[in-house]
């Protein structure tokens, strides 16, 4: 979009701010996370402060040692190939680093002063900062087995402290990235990503991580439009405009189904490959170490696609519970993205729609619904073959899910598709239970 387009989005949503409480939370989003657009603008590297830039320098300049085409079965090469890369890393932080400047530029972005370092850089720093914190912790791709069992990890205070900082910022507490530092903003305007985890391995890895990564920023493309949608028809049906709530509900549903054909056209084996998706875009995302925390290890779970805003915001607006437990999107989830979905779900109509008089919004909020539930259920079959494809240099783990507890690789998918089934489950309900009021008044 240009400037002035987004400009235009900007000040239609000022104006919706006064009037209800689900825009002012999406301005809020879009005004700090989002330094002014929705998904959040970012820029990566030479528009930095120049004591930020060794960090951008530092994670390209490894990149080649990242991921190679042969992981090794072999404990002891694998350990050391992962001390190889660490330390090389951290010797180029200490070298590079000025930790006290780095420190002063985000100590005054805290207080509010964001002369010293705009929000897109900061957002880009941020990403930065996400994936070198995942690039430390395997230090090689495909992730391996010595590296999943090590459960606490000694990062460089270059990496932690700055981490801190971040997080506080964000409001979120994991040691892992999360789907906005590590996905979302590694996209600048231009859709070009700045962080690519996999170096010359093959033109299927290349275009597979390409494709995966993409339809993160697609979803987010697509889906900001329908955030004001789902205001407007909030504001409209608190407001008994029940002619205007039908028209932004037939709006959703017509935006979405666009949506969602993006999605069911790029999650295929044509454009995500299964054969090399497990071990060169997976791993890397996952986590499966922490800390002690209160006299308790806490382990974090990575980088997973449930942490995507547009279906936690969707679930809301349908007055769906959450996905995440609390704990898991106070880790993962930015507040302010929290705070939308909270704010939607609390004004969430659908649970008060009527047989009588609102019979057209029944039908709307109906098929918004049904286009959810067919997502599930296509999610779930399609993503399912993924996760069962071989990896012996590893063991499963997901990123969504470490996998501390012991069992079969069987039962552990077993785990996940029940937790997929389960939320499918959900959504029929809510279908059966739309339907219900048409029942009741026919
Ligand atoms: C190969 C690709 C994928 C695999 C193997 C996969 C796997 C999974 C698994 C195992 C879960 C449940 C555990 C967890 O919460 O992490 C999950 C949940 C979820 N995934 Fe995916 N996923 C894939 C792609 C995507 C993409 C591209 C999106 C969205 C752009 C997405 C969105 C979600 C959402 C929203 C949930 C939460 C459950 C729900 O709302 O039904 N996934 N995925």
């Amino acid at each position: 979009a240009s400037k002035e387009a987004e400009t235009t989005a900007t000040q239609g949503l000022k104006e919706l701010a006064q009037h209800h409480e689900t825009a002012a939370a999406l301005l809020q989003l879009v005004d700090t996370d989002g330094a002014g657009s929705w998904p959040p603008r970012t820029t990566h590297g030479s528009d930095w402060p120049a004591a930020l830039q060794p960090y951008h320098e530092i994670y390209l300049e490894l990149l080649p040692l990242l991921s190679s085409a042969d992981p090794s079965l072999d404990d002891a090469v694998s350990s050391e190939k992962r001390s190889r890369y660490r330390e090389l890393m951290r010797k180029l932080l200490v070298a590079r680093v000025n930790l006290a400047e780095v420190e002063g530029i985000l100590a005054q972005a805290a207080a509010g002063n964001w002369g010293v370092c705009s929000r897109r850089a900061y957002n880009g720093f941020y990403s930065c900062i996400g994936v070198s914190r995942h690039a430390y912790r395997w230090a090689a791709i495909p992730i391996v087995k010595v590296a999943q069992d090590e459960k606490i990890v000694d990062f460089p205070a270059e990496l932690d402290i700055p981490w801190g900082y971040l997080q506080k910022h964000f409001g979120l507490a994991a040691d892992s990235g999360n789907n906005t530092s590590n996905v979302l903003l590694n996209y600048n305007e231009n859709g070009q990503r700045a962080y690519k985890i996999n170096h010359e391995i093959s033109d299927l890895v290349t275009s597979t991580e390409e494709a995966f990564f993409r339809l993160f920023l697609d979803v987010e493309v697509l889906g900001a439009p329908i955030y004001t949608e789902m205001i407007r028809a909030n504001i409209a049906y608190d407001q008994n405009d029940k002619e205007a709530c039908l028209n932004y509900m037939n709006n959703i549903g017509d935006q979405l189904r666009n949506l969602l054909r993006v999605w069911y056209q790029s999650m295929t084996q044509v454009r995500v490959n299964k054969s090399v998706w497990l071990r060169y875009c997976q791993g890397f995302q996952g986590w499966g170490c922490g800390r002690m925390v209160d006299g308790e290890m806490v382990i974090y779970d990575g980088v997973s696609g449930s942490h995507t805003t547009f279906f936690m915001a969707l679930d809301a607006f349908l007055g769906m519970d959450q996905y995440l437990s609390q704990e898991n999107a106070s880790r993962c989830i930015p507040h302010n993205q929290r705070a939308l979905c909270a704010s939607l779900r609390k004004h969430s109509f659908i649970s008060r729609l009527q047989a009588e008089g609102d019979k057209d919004i029944v039908e709307a909020s109906q098929k918004i619904v049904n286009h959810l539930k067919v997502w599930r259920s296509a999610h779930k079959t399609r993503v399912m073959p993924y996760l069962a494809q071989q990896a012996p240099e590893r063991t499963m783990m997901t990123a969504g899910k470490s996998f501390i507890e012991p069992g079969s690789d069987t039962a552990h998918l077993k785990i996940l598709e029940d937790i997929l089934m389960g939320r499918l489950k959900k959504t029929m309900a809510l279908s059966s239970r739309l339907l219900g009021i048409h029942g009741d008044k026919n």
